[in-house]
């Protein structure tokens, strides 16, 4: 390889920089996924023993280097369990940003589409969130994009059936035993109620969104779907995707979002605030 400098008795060549760069991005992402929740403080302390070990390492402290060898060893797979979710949040994140995770990839995808190969029909959702808003009935509708969700979908009743604003009022009346929980909706039907979702663990959540806007963003920071919720307590509509709420929004603002979440199409008119929770 040529040789670019020299820093003492360091030899610098192309690769080397090409590969500091690679350590630089990847820490960097880390960063971004684990910032705002316990893990960062669990891995800047994994981070601080994994260099003292390196330092010790190369003084030729043997006893100290076989101790906190060990250590790492253990703590690797300590760091698997621990950072289960933030694995899987780093993973999706590299995979939303190849070229095969791309949108336009996804654009001709089955689950993007209804039994009659039609792009889903967005307006018995926006009629039924003007209803259930207006009744400040809570409700949580979550759109299924490149994965069906099935872990998700199996963790409540699944229904599997054409979807509909009076279905989904029933859905969310506060009186109906399938009310508690999330409607998955994938293949342009209702594929479960009362499903189960992943609630986030993030710190920069207002305190004025309970759990239900937790298990939204909590879906969105580990999956690519995008969750409508209505809020019980406020009556406001908001679409979460990526762990970033759209609050407050109005009819049009929410059809021109959903247009431009789930098929690309992009909005016309955006009044709401955004809050970003991942
Ligand atoms: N992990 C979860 N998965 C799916 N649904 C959930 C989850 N956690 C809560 N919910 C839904 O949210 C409802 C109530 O949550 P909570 O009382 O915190 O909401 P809230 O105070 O009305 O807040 P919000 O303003 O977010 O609607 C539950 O009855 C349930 O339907």
């Amino acid at each position: 390889m040529t040789l670019l400098f020299t820093i003492g008795f360091l030899d610098i060549d192309w690769l080397d920089v090409v590969d500091v760069l690679l350590v630089t991005i990847l820490l960097y992402q880390l960063y971004k996924v684990l910032t705002g929740s316990v893990a960062l403080k669990i891995f800047v302390g994994f981070l601080s023993i994994y260099l003292l070990y390196l330092v010790v390492k190369a003084l030729g402290m043997e006893l100290l280097t076989i101790i906190l060898g060990q250590f790492m060893g253990v703590g690797v797979l300590a760091a698997i369990i621990l950072f289960q979710q933030e694995i899987r949040r780093f993973l999706l994140m590299i995979g939303k940003t190849t070229a095969f995770d791309n949108d336009k990839f996804f654009k001709g995808f089955p689950w993007r589409k209804n039994d009659n190969g039609n792009r889903l029909n967005l307006t018995p959702f926006i009629e039924a969130a003007k209803s259930l808003a207006g009744k400040n009935t809570g409700a949580l509708i979550v759109f299924a994009l490149s994965s069906e969700l099935k872990m998700y979908a199996e963790s409540g009743d699944l229904i599997d059936a054409v979807i509909s604003k009076r279905l989904l009022l029933s859905i969310f009346n506060k009186n109906s035993p399938l009310h508690d929980g999330a409607v998955i909706i994938a293949d342009g039907r209702i594929k479960a109620a009362r499903c189960i979702l992943p609630v986030t663990d993030s710190k920069d959540v207002p305190a004025s969104m309970g759990l239900r806007h937790r298990a939204a963003i909590g879906l969105t920071e580990v999956t690519d779907s995008v969750v409508l919720v209505v809020s019980e307590e406020t009556g406001q509509i908001s679409l979460v995707r990526n762990g970033q709420v759209f609050r407050n929004l109005a009819a049009a603002d929410l059809r021109s979002r959903l247009n431009h979440f789930l098929f690309d199409i992009e909005p016309k008119v955006h009044t709401e605030k955004s809050v970003s929770a991942a």
